[in-house]
């Protein structure tokens, strides 16, 4: 549905929706995430969620962990992770254990993302291992978007970004060291990410609109704000400002 609120240039195609603060919208996103998920569950036995990390989404991960729904058939992922050990107060996977994998969903099934190699370029092949167990493709991705265009560790200014957007890739992650950030990266592959039976995008406040409006109507390529190679039909965003 399109509100006064909807955001310059947004197709038809993609779902825009929007709530008055972050708790509200954390909890229309999380019914719609456990939707999904229950839906996968009766279809298939199983359900495969991926989540991303950064600021955005804790809300979010606290209203999902009290859903009631079959836990112990639900797999959890990242979008993408930080190079650092699972303690560390960037890492995504803290995040996602003190946050989601809590209450309800304490029973969830997690694969993180980094192992155990001392750089993300040698851990990219033990964490494929390790995704190679999940049921693929995604059910559910919730996405985020950094203030450069970045989403899942798909940054703008990374050398390996041509090959992680590449869409023939065989890779599900790969490594990238963006200079903009101070810790190496491993992310989820577009082609991997595009794949999820179902997107969604969560973005908070004016600025990251502004950063939306500005990679759904400038002329600019995925490389120069990756977040386009997503704004797809079927994309469901959830917004408050
Ligand atoms: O670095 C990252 O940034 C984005 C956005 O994070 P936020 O703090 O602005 O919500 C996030 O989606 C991505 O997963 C994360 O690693």
């Amino acid at each position: 549905m399109r509100t006064p609120e909807s955001p310059i240039g947004l197709p038809e195609n993609i779902d825009w929706v929007t709530a008055v603060d972050p708790p509200t919208l954390a909890l229309r996103l999380a019914r719609q995430v456990a939707d999904f998920l229950n839906a996968a569950i009766t279809e298939r036995g199983r359900a495969t969620l991926a989540v991303s990390g950064g600021r955005t989404p804790v809300p979010f991960f606290r209203a999902l962990s009290s859903m009631k729904l079959d836990w112990t058939k639900v797999e959890i992922t990242l979008a993408d992770e930080r190079w650092v050990a699972p303690a560390h107060p960037d890492s995504n996977e803290r995040l996602v254990r003190e946050n989601l994998l809590v209450g309800e969903a304490a029973s969830a099934h997690f694969v993180g993302l980094k192992s155990e190699p001392s750089s993300a370029t040698r851990g990219q092949e033990s964490t494929e291992r390790a995704l190679a167990e999940l049921a693929w493709p995604l059910d559910v991705l919730v996405l985020g978007m950094g203030n450069d265009g970045h989403t899942a560790s798909l940054f703008p200014d990374a050398p390996e970004l041509g090959d992680a957007l590449a869409v023939a890739t065989q890779r599900r992650c790969m490594a990238l060291h963006p200079p903009s950030v101070p810790q190496a990266r491993l992310s989820l592959t577009r082609s991997t990410l595009c794949q999820a039976r179902h997107v969604l995008l969560q973005l908070q406040g004016k600025e990251k609109k502004a950063v939306l409006e500005k990679a759904l109507v400038n002329p600019c390529r995925e490389d120069e704000m990756p977040i386009r190679a997503f704004l797809r039909p079927g994309l469901k965003i959830y917004w408050n400002p």
